[in-house]
């Protein structure tokens, strides 16, 4: 395997862990479809093996383009295509839309390092891959007010012009800090601490609800709902069940219970733990080849 390819791998083992974790609150995972009524696990399953083949012609970008001027719109071609397929495998629902977005910077950014030789951190990485997006909360958001398109808003635009919610843009332009900050030291802390890799996983999954603004738990639940009961509920959580044993596991479960009532679904903290399984992955793999760690 060449290094793009060995990154396409990595991205889509990210995937495939990111929807085996069990149990999610609010997501799909093994044991169900949380609060999503037009999604299985299955459906996850067939669009990661449909976005699987094209992970490597982004992760290729970053080795050859170097001007992220020129990088920018190759990706975006690519990406328009990985949307096409993973609408096309899922009957159409949008399963991995903002994980398309976010995780082609990211290859983009690894891929550069790997070019200039450059060690191989998510930090690094992140920060790398920023390049590419400097800019677009004004250029994307801010100019909505200014002239708002004729098309209907997407819930990430909606939200910026409402609550100021910058979302998976705004999380991109700042170099990743959920990533960065807290789930990528959160896995590596929960593994470090004996946990499985599923179990670290979880536990990163919850760090990333906590810190992300999540535009998909905004959109469905309300910016009141997301800022006085979601986040503070998240918290508690993670304070009380330090450690992992059943009580932590039932408190995931009766979670994932109550956000089913009432259609509250992390999607955007989904994506974001893909990203850090994928940083995890490149991390390893740059200790075992001649990559730089
Ligand atoms: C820049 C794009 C990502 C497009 O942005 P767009 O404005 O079209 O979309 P957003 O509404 O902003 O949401 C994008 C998805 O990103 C995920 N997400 C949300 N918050 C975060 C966050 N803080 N960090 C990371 N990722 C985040 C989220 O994906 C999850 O939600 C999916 C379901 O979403 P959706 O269908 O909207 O929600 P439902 O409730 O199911 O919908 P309804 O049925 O109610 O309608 C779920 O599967 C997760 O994947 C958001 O959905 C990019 O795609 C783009 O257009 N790029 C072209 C332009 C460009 O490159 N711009 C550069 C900008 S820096
Ligand atoms: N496991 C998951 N469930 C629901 N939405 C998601 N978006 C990304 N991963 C997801």
């Amino acid at each position: 395997m060449n290094d793009a390819e060995l990154l396409g791998t990595a991205a889509t083992w990210a995937l495939l862990w990111e929807v085996c974790a069990t149990p999610k609150p609010g997501l799909v995972d093994r044991g169900g479809s949380g609060a999503h009524d037009d999604m299985t696990f299955g459906t996850f399953l067939r669009s990661a093996s449909a976005l699987a083949p094209h992970w490597s012609l982004q992760a290729r970008i970053g080795i050859d383009v170097e001007d992220p001027g020129k990088a920018m719109p190759l990706l975006r071609e690519r990406g328009r295509v990985m949307e096409g397929a993973m609408l096309e495998a899922t009957g159409g629902v949008n399963t991995h839309k903002g994980l398309i977005f976010a995780l082609s910077l990211l290859l983009w950014g690894t891929g550069r390092l790997l070019a200039r030789k450059e060690s191989l951190r998510g930090r690094a990485i992140a920060r790398e891959a920023s390049r590419l997006v400097s800019g677009c909360v004004r250029a994307e958001l801010e100019t909505l007010r200014e002239t708002p398109p004729a098309r209907p808003l997407s819930h990430g635009e909606r939200l910026y012009l409402r609550h100021g919610v910058t979302g998976i843009r705004g999380e991109a332009e700042r170099g990743f800090p959920s990533l960065v900050e807290q789930g990528l030291p959160t896995l590596n802390r929960s593994l470090y601490d004996g946990g499985t890799l599923e179990e670290a996983a979880l536990d990163a999954l919850l760090a990333l609800m906590e810190s992300c603004e999540d535009s998909n738990v905004i959109h469905r639940g309300g910016f009141a709902f997301w800022k006085e009961r979601y986040l503070p509920l998240v918290r508690a959580l993670r304070r009380t069940h330090l450690r992992w044993d059943d009580a932590k596991r039932r408190a995931l479960e009766e979670l994932n219970e109550r956000f089913k009532e009432t259609r509250v679904s992390p999607g955007g903290a989904a994506d974001l733990l893909a990203c850090v399984l994928f940083l995890h992955e490149v991390e390893q793999i740059a200790l075992q080849t001649s990559w730089q760690q």
